[in-house]
C-alpha cells in the first residue's frame, strides 16, 4: 500500500526532504505538504507538483506527518493538527530539541511518534539523520522514518536521550565548517589571494579531507600527523590554533548548542 507522507511546515529542511523523497521515486500524489505563507504553497506546487493544504487536511489524508516546523512554532502547529491526527498515524519531528513525549502528549493517546535530527546536506543527498523511538513507536515505525531519510542521505538509530548532543554535532556541524571555510578564505585574501581562487582552494581541500575522514577509515589525528612534516609549515599554523584554543573553543561551542536544544525542549514542556 503507498503511504502517504505529509510535510508540516515546508520551509528549508521539509522541501530538502519533499525533494529527496521525489528524488528516490515517490510520486507527486504520494507527498502533501503544508505552509503558512500563500507565497510559499504556490512555490511549492509549482516547483514540485504536490498539493499544498492546510495542516487539518494533511492530518486526515497522510499516513505519515513529518513536522519541520521550528521548535518555537511546534506547540501551536500541534494544537491546529491534534483533533485531526488518528491514533495511527505515525508522527515524525524533525525538531531541534522537542521531545517524543512533548509531543506524544498533545496527541491521542497510543499515538506513535519518531524523532530525527537530520542536516542540510540532506540537499545534495549527504545528510546524517538520527532517528529516535517515542514511547508508542515500533521497530516498523523507525523502519518507515529511516525508508524516507535514507534516499537523502545517511541514517542511524540512537536514544532520545542522545538527541542534544545530536543536534550539537551533526544538526549543527555544516555551519561550523561553512564558519572555518569563511575564516580561511578570509586568510587567504590576507595572503594575497584572490578571493574565488582562495575560495577555490579551501573548498576543494574540504571535499579532500572530508573524503578521507569518511573512507579511509583512519583517526583524525593519522590523518593530520601524515600533513604535519617536521619544521614544516603545518607545524607553525597548529601552534597557533592550539595558542588561540581553538580546541577549548569548539568543545565549548558544541557544548552551547546542547544546552540551547535543551532549552528549546523546556520551551514545549
Ligand atoms: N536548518 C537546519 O539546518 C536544520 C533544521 N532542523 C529543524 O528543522 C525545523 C525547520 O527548520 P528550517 O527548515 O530551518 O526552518 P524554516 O523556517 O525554513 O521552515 C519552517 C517552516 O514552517 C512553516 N510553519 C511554521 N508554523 C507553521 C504552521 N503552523 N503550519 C504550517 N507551516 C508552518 C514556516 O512558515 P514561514 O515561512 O511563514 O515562517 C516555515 O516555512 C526546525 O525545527 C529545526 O530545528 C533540523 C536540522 C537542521
Ligand atoms: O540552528 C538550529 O536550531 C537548527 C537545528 C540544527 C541546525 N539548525
Amino acid at each position: 500500500m503507498t503511504q502517504r507522507v505529509a510535510v508540516i511546515g515546508a520551509g528549508k529542511i521539509g522541501e530538502a526532504l519533499l525533494s529527496g523523497m521525489l528524488r528516490a521515486g515517490k510520486e507527486p500524489a504520494d507527498l502533501l505538504a503544508t505552509a503558512r505563507r500563500p507565497e510559499r504553497a504556490r512555490a511549492l506546487r509549482e516547483r514540485y507538483g504536490i498539493e499544498v493544504v492546510d495542516n487539518a487536511e494533511a492530518a486526515k489524508l497522510a499516513d505519515t506527518l513529518i513536522l519541520a516546523v521550528k521548535p518555537q512554532d511546534m506547540v501551536a502547529a500541534l494544537e491546529e493538527l491534534a483533533p485531526h491526527v488518528a491514533a495511527d498515524r505515525l508522527v515524525v519531528s524533525g525538531a531541534a530539541g522537542i521531545t517524543t513525549a512533548a509531543i506524544e502528549r498533545r496527541l491521542a493517546e497510543g499515538t506513535p511518534v519518531v524523532r530525527v535530527m537530520t542536516n542540510t546536506p540532506a540537499l545534495v543527498d549527504e545528510a546524517m539523520s538520527a532517528i529516535s523511538a517515542g514511547s508508542h513507536a515500533t521497530a516498523e515505525h523507525l523502519e518507515r522514518t529511516q525508508e524516507i531519510f535514507r534516499p537523502i542521505g545517511r541514517t542511524i538509530v540512537v536514544p532520545e536521550s542522545q538527541q542534544d548532543a545530536v543536534t550539537a554535532l551533526s544538526g549543527s556541524g555544516p555551519a561550523y565548517f561553512y564558519y572555518l571555510v569563511e575564516a580561511m578564505v578570509d586568510a587567504g585574501i590576507l595572503l594575497g589571494l584572490p578571493r574565488a581562487t582562495a575560495h577555490e582552494l579551501i573548498v576543494q581541500a574540504a571535499v579532500g579531507a572530508s573524503v578521507m575522514l569518511r573512507d579511509s577509515g583512519e583517526h583524525p589525528v593519522r590523518l593530520r600527523e601524515a600533513v604535519t612534516s617536521p619544521a614544516g609549515t603545518t607545524i607553525s599554523a597548529i601552534v597557533e590554533l592550539e595558542k588561540h584554543g581553538v580546541r577549548a573553543a569548539l568543545i565549548e561551542a558544541l557544548q552551547a548548542a546542547r544546552d540551547r536544544s535543551r532549552e528549546l525542549a523546556a520551551g514545549a514542556e
